[in-house]
């Protein structure tokens, strides 16, 4: 069981005590959004960098940009140690992702709340992550989607069907509330961003987010 924040809602002006603050984490997770794929604009290559220098723990790059295919091994080569591109974005999917492992990282696809899993189960061949949104992707702070739920069911029927470790991650609205009913339906990575952000201690969130999730261990 293990927590990505994402420091889309950690304070801009001071990322690397941000960083700091979360060193308990397992992972950090940077969303990288170009104001296409998504109507927001974030942060590229240059500042993942830029943090991939002061990060106490890997770096969990999700892509929320047109034309992966292009970007996303970059992020790979820069030393991101996992890069999400979006199935709904990617032209060839599976040489993406090979791109990406190749460069040295953990690849993995992400699917929006409107898209189904089933149509990329052969896709399962080619990653070591699901990414499963819970939230419209664009913004931090939005309403988690319980409808996502038989979504993660699938998702993880589908990897226990194939075997080897692939990992199911949920991001969007994943806090103290919504985080066990992820792990019931078998998530193992929660990326939480104001539910660790927006507390007094972030790393107290961390290790609060982990236990509840650990209640749930599959
Ligand atoms: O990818 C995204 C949003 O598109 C996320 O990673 C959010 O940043 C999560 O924020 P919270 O919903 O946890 O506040
Ligand atoms: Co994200």
């Amino acid at each position: 069981m293990q927590i990505s924040p994402s420091i889309l809602s950690a304070d801009f002006a001071n990322l690397q005590s941000e960083l700091e603050a979360i060193s308990n984490a397992d992972w950090a997770h940077v969303d990288v959004m170009d104001n296409h794929f998504v109507p927001n604009l974030t942060l590229g290559l240059p500042v993942v960098e830029a943090l991939l220098e002061v990060s106490p723990v890997p770096v969990d790059c999700h892509l929320m940009i047109e034309d992966p295919d292009r970007w996303a091994p970059g992020y790979a080569e820069a030393g991101a140690q996992s890069v999400t591109f979006h199935v709904e974005a990617a032209r060839d999917p599976v040489a993406t992702a090979r791109a990406i492992r190749a460069a040295g990282a953990r690849a993995a696809f992400a699917v929006k709340p409107g898209t189904p899993f089933d149509p990329y189960e052969e896709l399962l061949a080619e990653v070591d992550m699901v990414l499963v949104m819970t939230v419209e992707p664009g913004f931090g702070g939005q309403s988690f989607m319980a409808d996502q739920m038989p979504k993660v069911r699938r998702v993880r029927e589908a990897v226990r069907r194939r075997g080897g470790e692939i990992w199911v991650q949920v991001d969007g609205g994943v806090s103290a509330d919504t985080i066990e009913q992820c792990a019931e339906a078998g998530a193992d990575v929660f990326v939480a961003g104001s539910a660790v952000y927006g507390k007094d201690s972030a790393a107290a969130a961390v290790d609060d987010l982990r236990a509840l999730a650990e209640r749930h261990r599959h």
